[in-house]
């Protein structure tokens, strides 16, 4: 989503004040809000009262304070840079606040949670919020985020040599060869994204990347892009989670095959082709294509959860590894099955405020992924609770060994209800999806670059 025309000069300021609420006022004074009801003063309280009540501190030295009022605009953003940090009410992450972004939204627009999504994904690259905190004046500092949010960059495409041409050439023939219907792309193999496309003829061409909002050049040549969040190490569980997201877009078919060209991120180096008939890949987890996921979840829902489980397999969490459990589905039909064993940490907030959608809710299931139990997801997004004890009807069938109680409820739950229960290992590291009381292992937890 390009959010450069709601990014106007003269809203991206140096702020003077060295605490937040004189930052707030800075930036709201910036803002145009004549002809507008609410006054700057009201909104000044609103923002103050929600940064206590739940931080819009992002991490990596960005904050984005928001709100939504009824406003005639759709959207208005005021940026401010604040090389020293800032204080808040003893919280100590303000100092490490670079840039703020305010974003005032109207009550209206229902793309909301996508800007906020689109903000995030445009925050996670760390040289941009280093190349906006160093622009040495004002000017440049406008321009630079002129370029972030709007204007391609002019990216090095390095897929030019020898063997990278060579991968591609064979691909072409074994897709021929083996009558595959589409060529699929890891484009996150080059630094700067990848354009391929023209040599695939008349091959349908998937491009997966973890940096859609970016790959402007790509968008044209490929006929279309699978977004993913977070890739595993492993090449085969990157495959499958691209694959997944691409059955859930409708993207891909499950009577397609599929030929695969990649290689390690970052890379420069294709150095991976495999051809994946979709449906034997999948099999154990659909009969049609309609049974992948159920009819209550919205494909994006499944992408923010797997994205948030991929992390949390890769990363961890403080350095230790951890395990949880998320039941995605219709919440009324899945409850009846769950039993809370703490307070319900997600009571009293906005349905909006607790939706995984919005990208404030990544570190705070993050956090909460210490607890105890499952996370209850409804299908449209909105987290119904943490810590929720399982307890659907056994299953007879038997369980590969090792595989313990979160993974039997998981799949307990997946026959008792119309859900996906999405299980990250504590102990191996692998995210495992179940659906139907079938089990379709996505991550591998490996350090390697293996296949
Ligand atoms: N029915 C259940 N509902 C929700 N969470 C559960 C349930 N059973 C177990 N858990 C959670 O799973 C944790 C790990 O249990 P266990 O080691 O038996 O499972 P596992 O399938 O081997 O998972 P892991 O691979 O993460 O160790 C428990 O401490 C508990 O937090």
């Amino acid at each position: 989503m390009r959010l450069d025309r709601y990014i106007a000069k003269n809203r991206i300021i140096d702020i003077v004040s060295r605490d937040l609420e004189g930052a707030l006022k800075e930036l709201l004074e910036v803002c145009d809000l004549r002809g507008e009801k609410f006054d700057r003063k009201e909104l000044l309280e609103e923002l103050l009262e929600r940064e206590k009540t739940m931080t819009t501190y992002l991490g990596s030295g960005i904050a984005l304070p928001h709100v939504r009022i009824e406003m005639k605009r759709p959207y208005l953003f005021a940026i401010g840079r604040c090389p020293d940090g800032l204080e808040f009410d003893g919280h100590g992450e303000y100092k490490e606040l670079r840039l703020i972004f305010l974003l005032l939204a109207s009550e209206r627009e229902k793309s909301y949670l996508n800007v906020l999504a689109s903000l995030a994904r445009t925050f996670q690259e760390p040289s941009m919020v280093e190349r906006l905190t160093a622009s040495p004046d004002v000017a440049t500092l406008r321009k630079n985020v002129a370029d972030a949010f709007g204007r391609p960059r002019d990216q090095k495409r390095t897929k030019d040599n020898k063997f990278n041409r060579l991968i591609l050439r064979e691909a072409v023939k074994i897709a021929t060869g083996a009558k595959c219907s589409a060529v699929m792309v890891f484009g996150d193999t080059f630094a700067g994204g990848v354009d391929a496309a023209d040599d695939f003829g008349d091959f349908k061409t998937l491009l997966v990347t973890q940096s859609a909002s970016e790959m402007t050049q790509a968008k044209r040549a490929f006929n279309a892009i699978i977004p993913v969040r977070a890739f595993g190490f492993n090449r085969l569980s990157q495959l499958r989670s691209a694959m997944l997201i691409g059955l859930t877009r409708g993207l891909i078919k499950s009577n397609e095959r599929l030929c695969c060209v990649g290689g390690i991120p970052q890379s420069n180096q294709f150095d991976t082709l495999v051809v994946v008939d979709v449906e034997r890949e999948f099999q154990s987890v659909f009969t049609r294509q309609s049974d992948m996921l159920p009819s209550s979840v919205k494909p994006e829902v499944l992408e923010r959860v797997l994205g948030i489980a991929t992390e949390l397999s890769v990363e961890g969490r403080e350095g230790k590894p951890i395990g949880t459990l998320f039941v995605i589905g219709e919440a009324e039909k899945i409850k009846p099955y769950t039993k809370q064993l703490v307070l319900n940490p997600f009571q009293g907030y906005e349905r909006e405020e607790r939706n995984i959608l919005n990208p404030f809710m990544d570190e705070t299931v993050k956090e909460f992924s210490f607890i105890d139990g499952a996370f209850l997801i409804n299908g449209d997004g909105v987290l119904e609770a943490a810590g929720s004890m399982v307890h659907a009807p056994d299953f007879p069938k038997e369980m590969p060994s090792g595989l313990g109680t979160r993974h039997a409820a998981a799949n307990a739950i997946s026959v008792a209800t119309d859900c996906i229960a999405l299980v990250v290992s504590a102990s191996s590291g692998q995210v495992t999806l179940f659906r139907r009381g079938q089990m379709l292992p996505l991550i591998v937890r490996s350090h390697s670059n293996s296949l």
